[in-house]
């Protein structure tokens, strides 16, 4: 049984909310396909989609038509221990999914800089128009892709006139510099999910809710967008 609220589908169990996401993703890029005879899937790491990514993988789509990327990454190679990419290939680059288009975020360059500049030219390339399907974690500190409200660069992240499509973030709470997508590119989706477990995430959710500036809790940019509307789902 799921009680859903606007915007927020509870579910009993990571289970159902794992398979219903799945399933939701999957008609999202199927008609994206049956439009534009192809899609765009943007991907979170972090621990909590994997079991949803893996039931998405054996979904019954042409997946040489998907182009499959990342929301953020670690700067780090693939083989890093703390790699999103690694995840991806892991989780989502298997079954039928193993032969979608992938493009990865780390790219073999001398410094996080020059590896946004190789990136974005390399998105610009490949993606013209909005992302399909963007599928996004969040932290306590309300964090959301690596858009972490103590990066120094946050600021020009989330500006409304960046137009760019990745930025570089050093967030102070984590180890790595960070490749991610930027708040506008991000919002210029058709679908943007939060996939959320337990109750510190909704706790966490409960206060993003609540006034305050978005900067602070950059899952408020989402929280308080209208198109498109933020899906969020939530299990203990
Ligand atoms: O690179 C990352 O870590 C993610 O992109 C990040 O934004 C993640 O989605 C949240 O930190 C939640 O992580 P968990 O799912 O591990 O709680």
């Amino acid at each position: 049984m799921t009680l859903e609220l606007a915007g927020l589908h509870y579910f009993d169990d990571r289970e159902s909310a794992n398979r219903s996401m799945a399933e939701k993703i999957a008609s999202d890029l199927a008609s994206a396909i049956n439009e534009r005879d192809k899609a765009s899937l943007w991907v979170s790491g972090g621990s909590t989609p994997m079991d949803m990514y893996r039931k998405l993988s054996v979904a019954n789509l042409p997946w040489r038509k998907v182009l499959i990327s990342m929301v953020d990454e670690r700067y780090v190679p693939p083989t890093d221990e703390a790699s999103n990419e690694r995840l991806i290939k892991e989780n989502l680059l298997i079954n039928g999914a193993d032969v979608a288009e992938f493009v990865p975020f780390f790219q073999v360059t001398e410094s996080p800089a020059s590896n946004q500049q190789q990136l974005e030219a390399t998105l610009r390339e490949k993606v013209h128009g909005a992302l399909d399907v963007v599928v996004l974690g969040m932290g306590n500190d309300g964090h959301t892709a690596s858009l972490f409200p103590c990066a120094e660069e946050i600021e020009q992240v989330v500006s409304a006139e960046n137009s760019d499509y990745t930025a570089v973030t050093h967030p102070r709470v984590a180890p790595h510099a960070r490749l991610t997508l930027t708040l506008n590119r991000l919002l210029a989706s058709r679908h943007i999910y939060l996939l959320l477990f337990g109750e510190d995430k909704l706790n966490t959710l409960k206060k993003a809710e609540q006034n305050g500036e978005e900067i602070d809790m950059p899952i408020r940019y989402f929280l308080r967008n209208q198109q498109p509307r933020l899906e969020i789902f939530w299990a203990p």
